[in-house]
């Protein structure tokens, strides 16, 4: 568990990076902190590494407050993924990954076998490219090199400042995929930052909303998107709202706004399917929902009156 109490931190010229901040990650979520350039995401990381330290407020990880740690000793559980991706050019694929580990004094065989398994995770044939030097990489790949340092000594904690910054936006959307796919990440406590509204919607259990060093707003996707706690946050959003919106919503959150017959015809949606995934179902198909043994028949316009229903519903009586 991470958690940050009343936090600020100013760099002696005027307004504060950050002010007041205080929230908690639980262990194994991942939480984003979602903003636009200058709003202070990258000095809370920074603070929770302890590469900056607070003016005010108090950080802790576990019971633990980092003031009180020896930045070596907690560095060594935080796993920190920086956005140019900060590879030792001199140094091969295996030995940048290897840094941690040979801080640990693992020995020579146990950080081999690690560097190798990594790789292998991460879709990069160790004998193709262990031995090659960053430079020789790919944007994508690099930042798979980073992700895999981050990861070498399997810290419970991962810190990533725009991890997929880098990539052009095919390339993103694919490592993003690959990221969401791998089983180092199962319960590691995740702080993510980006700009990228649909990067945190994707990526987090709950998503942090910063503007001029203050948050704004924390919560879950429908939180964010169906109960704004105010006009930044509503605004922020409302360039991809439609996708957002179809993207988090599945069928069971709409399902009494569902007005389809009971009749079974074509595929077979389970209240879990996103709106957006059952749309492009129908494009091809006929379908039908079912939840908790209910089916209902659906088409393009049943969906989108049970959406609007339902967001009409929450604007007048808030999310449940
Ligand atoms: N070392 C520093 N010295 C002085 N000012 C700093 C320093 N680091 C950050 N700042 C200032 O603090 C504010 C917040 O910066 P920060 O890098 O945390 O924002 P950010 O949301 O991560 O933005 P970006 O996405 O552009 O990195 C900015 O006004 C920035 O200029």
């Amino acid at each position: 568990m991470i958690k940050l109490s009343h936090v600020s931190k100013n760099f002696g010229h005027g307004k504060n990076a950050v002010s007041d901040l205080s929230f908690e990650v639980q262990a194994g979520e991942t939480l984003v902190l979602l903003g636009t350039s200058g709003c202070g995401k990258t000095t809370t990381l920074r603070m929770i590494n302890r590469l900056l330290i607070p003016d005010q407020g108090d950080i802790f990880i576990g019971e633990k407050n980092i003031r009180e740690e020896v930045p070596e000793n907690l560095r060594r559980n935080i796993g920190y993924v920086m956005q140019n991706t900060g590879l030792f050019p001199h140094y091969t694929v295996q030995e940048n990954i290897g840094v941690v580990p040979q801080l640990l004094h693992w020995n020579k065989t146990h950080i081999r076998d690690r560097v190798w398994t990594l790789l292998q995770k991460l879709r990069l044939p160790p004998e193709q490219y262990a031995h090659v030097y960053p430079q020789h990489l790919s944007g994508g790949q690099q930042q798979r090199v980073g992700l895999a340092r981050a990861l070498a000594a399997d810290p419970p904690i991962l810190l990533m400042d725009e991890p997929f910054g880098a990539l052009d936006p095919l390339t993103r959307i694919s490592v993003r995929k690959e990221f969401k796919a791998l089983d180092e990440l199962n319960s590691k406590t995740i702080i993510i930052v980006t700009h990228d509204i649909e990067e945190a919607f994707e990526l987090g259990n709950r998503i942090c909303v910063m503007n001029e060093g203050r948050i704004q707003q924390l919560g879950n996707a429908t939180e964010l998107l169906f109960s704004p706690a105010n006009d930044f946050v509503r605004n922020f959003l409302d360039k991809q709202r439609l996708e957002l919106e179809l993207k988090s919503l599945r069928l069971l959150d709409i399902w009494p706004y569902l007005n389809g017959t009971g009749e079974t015809t074509g595929i077979l949606l389970p209240g879990e399917t996103s709106c957006w995934d059952t749309l492009e179902n129908l494009t091809t198909s006929a379908a039908t929902a079912i939840f908790r043994g209910e089916n209902k028949h659906l088409d393009g316009n049943i969906l989108m009156n049970a959406i609007t229903a339902f967001k009409k519903t929450v604007s007048q009586h808030g999310h449940a």
